[in-house]
């Protein structure tokens, strides 16, 4: 590829292209934001129904041009689902299957236009696009909504798939701290792969492709696992790997796009104000995670034996699914708790809650979206690891920073209510104190890092630098 050279005549142009799951696509909307507010030409590639997801940030910038593909058929995917959100963590080997399908219609818009993109920042779910970006000679950035300690990982994985399947137990002996995973906390999307599947397939070439980008970007900062970053650049071997997070508070135009705020939040808000500082629990499994139904029930139970002030966001799940009990809370809980505790039902403006001053502590999942907005609020998070990148991120969190504790563990594990209340019970006692101190040291962390002169500030620089650089021939 010999045909990218530095010019200043015309602003470059970006094709931005998100994952369509919420965890995925917010955050790389709050990067388009900010490589907005500098000279690029922006163009975000979104399907009918993830539009709206998008719109706020349109709203804001009107300059940023949208290229709408019909969403492709596949065959696990019902029609008129286009988000992962709709199917649960299972439904990403569909997806992202499904979305290889983009790449000839992306290759006829890209040949007819009269100012092609010079660069294509794409989800790393969408690797694919990495082997595009080489076919129409643009150069490809891989964007990690997760940790680069995960991409680690990951790329251990695939690239000893041979070895690492079929182990129990794998070790980690080249990452930093030699980490060993036993097999079931390994990432999902590996752990799905089955040789025969030809969807598994395409998501194995899709995830290793993206070894080929030019540039690799991480809603991460320094401080937080610098270790990891290093050495991802080294095994990448360049230095093009920028650690732009917690990017929706990155310089003096930070962003909350994308969280519809349902009725309730008003409630929620007044609620809050009338609680003592840090004395609220937040409880909320992200976009994607709905609970069983005993485990709803002995969520609700520890809450209540728990004795303590909380919040708790149900996602609500389609009419047979609340028949089978998934997201339904006990009945007469509500009631039963009322004034102690409050429930959310649908969706929740998850990062002003947190950052409210009458919430402390956050039971949580471990999605890198919500570790990092847990961490940037100061609240000490109470890690439940189901799936996906959850066990690693929880790895770091609690065993290598001390600035977590575990709950509990497992997407189907149904938790003892006692020993969930004793947990939290404690961690809001006293003995969280330790813990509760590393909490706000990784919160002055990260504001720093994205304040001016910050890691994260520096990165983004260099990433706009980068990208300027580029022009297409
Ligand atoms: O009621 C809600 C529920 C979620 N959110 C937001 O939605 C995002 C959820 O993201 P995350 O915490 O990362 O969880 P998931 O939605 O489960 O995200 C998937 O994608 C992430 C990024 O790759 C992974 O780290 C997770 O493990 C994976 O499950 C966060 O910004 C939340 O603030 C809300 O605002 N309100």
């Amino acid at each position: 590829m010999t045909t990218i050279t530095t010019t200043t005549k015309q602003p470059p142009h970006v094709l931005v292209f998100p994952y369509p799951a919420q965890g995925h696509t917010l955050p790389l909307l709050d990067l388009t934001h900010q490589l907005s507010l500098h000279d690029l030409k922006i163009t975000i590639l979104t399907t009918p129904k993830n539009l709206p997801t998008v719109s706020p940030l349109l709203s804001t910038h009107p300059q940023i041009h949208t290229l709408v593909l019909p969403f492709p058929s596949h065959p696990l995917i019902p029609a008129g689902v286009e988000n992962v959100k709709e199917l649960g963590n299972s439904g990403n080997l569909a997806i992202i299957a499904a979305s290889t399908k983009l790449s000839d219609p992306i290759t006829l818009w890209f040949k007819s236009h009269t100012n092609p993109p010079v660069a294509i920042i794409s989800d790393f779910f969408l690797g694919w696009t990495q082997h595009l970006a080489q076919h129409l000679n643009i150069r490809g950035f891989a964007f990690y909504p997760s940790a680069a300690f995960f991409a680690g990982i990951l790329n251990y994985c695939w690239g000893n798939l041979e070895s690492v399947k079929g182990l129990d137990v794998v070790d980690f002996v080249d990452l930093p701290r030699s980490p060993s995973f036993k097999e079931e906390h390994l990432p999902s999307v590996f752990r799905r792969y089955r040789e025969s599947e030809p969807d598994c397939q395409l998501v194995r070439d899709s995830l290793v492709a993206n070894k080929l980008s030019h540039g690799f970007i991480f809603n991460s900062f320094e401080s937080l696992e610098g270790e990891y970053l290093g050495f991802l650049k080294r095994e990448f071997g360049h230095e093009r790997v920028y650690a732009v997070g917690p990017i929706n508070l990155l310089g003096p135009e930070s962003t909350d796009q994308g969280n519809p705020v349902t009725d309730s939040s008003d409630n929620v808000f007044k609620w809050l104000d009338g609680c003592p500082d840090g004395s609220v629990l937040y409880v909320c499994f992200g976009s994607q995670k709905l609970l069983n139904k005993k485990q709803m029930e002995a969520l609700a139970d520890g809450l209540e034996k728990s004795m303590v002030r909380f919040i708790w966001v149900v996602k609500t799940g389609t009419a047979q699914q609340v028949e089978d009990g998934y997201g339904v809370v006990p009945d007469g809980f509500d009631e039963r708790l009322a004034g102690r505790g409050l429930v959310i039902r649908g969706w929740a403006p998850q990062a002003k809650i947190l950052s409210h001053r009458a919430v402390g502590w956050f039971l949580s999942h471990c999605g890198w979206n919500s570790m990092l907005e847990g961490i940037v609020a100061g609240a000490m998070i109470l890690a439940w690891p189901m799936e996906a990148d959850q066990f690693i991120d929880a790895r770091l969190l609690v065993e290598e920073l001390g600035a977590g504790v575990g709950a509990c563990e497992g997407t189907a594990t149904v938790p003892d209510s006692e020993e969930l209340a004793r947990v939290i019970g404690e961690s809001m006692s006293e003995k969280g104190a330790g813990v509760k101190m590393k909490a706000k040291e990784l919160r002055r962390k990260a504001l720093e890092a994205v304040k001016e002169g910050g890691s994260s500030l520096n990165d983004l620089n260099g990433l706009i630098e980068e990208l300027c650089k580029l022009k297409i021939q």
